[in-house]
């Protein structure tokens, strides 16, 4: 249980290290809730990376984010995040903003010659996803969608564990992935906002969905797909089946809000993080697997009755230390991308523009619209 704590408090509040001579400067747009979790504490204990400036619409919010997060410069105001991109110092721009912000942000910074992270899902649709990673690849610079699982160890032992063989071979997936949106979120979150590329299968799809994809290296056609909607167009529960290599069914359930249980539905169901694959001769199980820097447990079952618990947070190979969060993680492969090592996990374009697809089809398939491609032009 010490060692539980001691490695949780040093995952969400890692130390500061000296420093490089000549270290990334990272900018971040937006005063999002998400930038400490995904840049800010992972370049903290980065020594090849400092944040270095914030852009907030509102000036008076970017300085008090700035001194809150000991960021040495701000930009506020109508041109905020502009004047972030035109800053020559920087060398990188960490796009928090939301979805439907995304690509046109993603193109204003690679136009201005900077590399970006921008946060899952990449973009409103796979046709914006194409258009970012084209542009990336004519600018010469590199841009990622920062989907952590796809670099914490958790998610790559799963995988050997099923390439290994010994299961067989896939014929089943399930994954759920529900919160307690209605204590997590306000009522005007972006991810109730359509326009803003919001519903629950833009926020918390790309989990299930990527695992899935990864975990059998393939992509999936949409069956089924059924929505809840909060209001038109914007899903609070979406339940999908999907099929992989034409012959595995996998049940995919998003929900940002779960209903409640017992009398009067008022007591809360524990939160959905589960993800199972059945094989062959056993099945795998990962209980936690958007956040298995936290805390996750994977579980092997096999044909005899034989049960295996793992939890893997520091890898056998590569770089990684327990404490490290999936955030971590994904910086120490992004930094390694752009100093021209080779990262030990990434996500590519590919990749991105698949789930995009994906994402694309189950919304087609339940009958809502697809979230609005950007009027920004290129
Ligand atoms: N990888 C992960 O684990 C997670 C990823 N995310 C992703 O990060 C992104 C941001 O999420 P989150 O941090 O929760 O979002 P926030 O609610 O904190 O919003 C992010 C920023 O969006 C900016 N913004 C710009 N235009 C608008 C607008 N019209 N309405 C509202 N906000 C606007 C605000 O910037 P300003 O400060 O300039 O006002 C705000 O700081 C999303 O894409 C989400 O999917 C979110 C959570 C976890
Ligand atoms: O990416 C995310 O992961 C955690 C969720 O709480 C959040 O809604 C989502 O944006």
């Amino acid at each position: 249980m010490l060692s539980f704590i001691s490695r949780i408090r040093k995952t969400t509040n890692p130390p500061t290290v000296k420093k490089t001579e000549n270290p990334l400067r990272v900018g971040l747009l937006g005063a999002s809730r998400i930038a400490p979790d995904a840049i800010i504490k992972p370049a903290r204990c980065h020594e090849d990376v400092l944040v270095t400036v914030v852009a907030a619409r509102n000036k008076s919010r970017a300085e008090e984010y700035a001194h809150k997060w000991s960021i040495p410069k701000f930009y506020g105001g109508e041109s905020g995040y502009q004047d972030l991109l035109d800053d020559a110092e920087l060398d990188v721009v960490y796009i928090g903003l939301p979805n439907a912000l995304h690509y046109e942000w993603t193109m204003k910074a690679l136009n201005a010659g900077k590399h970006v992270m921008c946060d899952k899902p990449i973009a409103d649709n796979e046709e914006e996803t194409r258009r970012m990673f084209s542009l990336a690849e004519e600018k010469g610079l590199v841009l990622l969608e920062t989907w952590q699982p796809q670099f914490h160890p958790a998610i790559k032992k799963m995988k050997d564990i099923i390439d290994e063989g010994s299961l067989g071979e896939i014929t089943k997936m399930y994954a759920h992935f529900g919160l307690w949106g209605n204590v997590m979120f306000k009522k005007d979150d972006i991810r109730y906002d359509y326009k803003l590329g919001g519903g629950a299968l833009m926020d918390l799809g790309p989990y299930p969905i990527n695992y899935m994809r990864f975990l059998s290296a393939s992509e999936p056609t949409v069956q089924s797909a059924e929505a809840i909607c909060r209001s038109e167009n914007v899903d609070r529960r979406m339940e999908t089946e999907l099929l992989f290599r034409d012959s595995i069914p996998a049940t995919v359930i998003v929900d940002l809000s779960l209903d409640g249980w017992g009398p009067f539905k008022l007591l809360p169901q524990w939160v959905k993080i589960a993800l199972r694959v059945e094989c062959e001769k056993g099945s795998v199980e990962i209980w936690n697997y958007p956040l298995p820097s936290l805390w996750h447990l994977i579980t092997v079952r096999t044909q005899d009755g034989r049960r295996c618990v793992e939890k893997v947070y520091k890898p056998t190979q590569g770089k990684g230390e327990e404490w490290w969060s999936a955030y971590r993680y994904q910086l120490e492969s992004f930094v390694d991308k752009l100093r021209g090592r080779s990262p030990d996990a990434w996500r590519t374009a590919e990749d991105s523009i698949n789930e995009m697809r994906v994402i694309d089809a189950v919304y087609s398939k339940s009958g809502l619209a697809l979230r609005p491609t950007s009027s920004f032009g290129a």
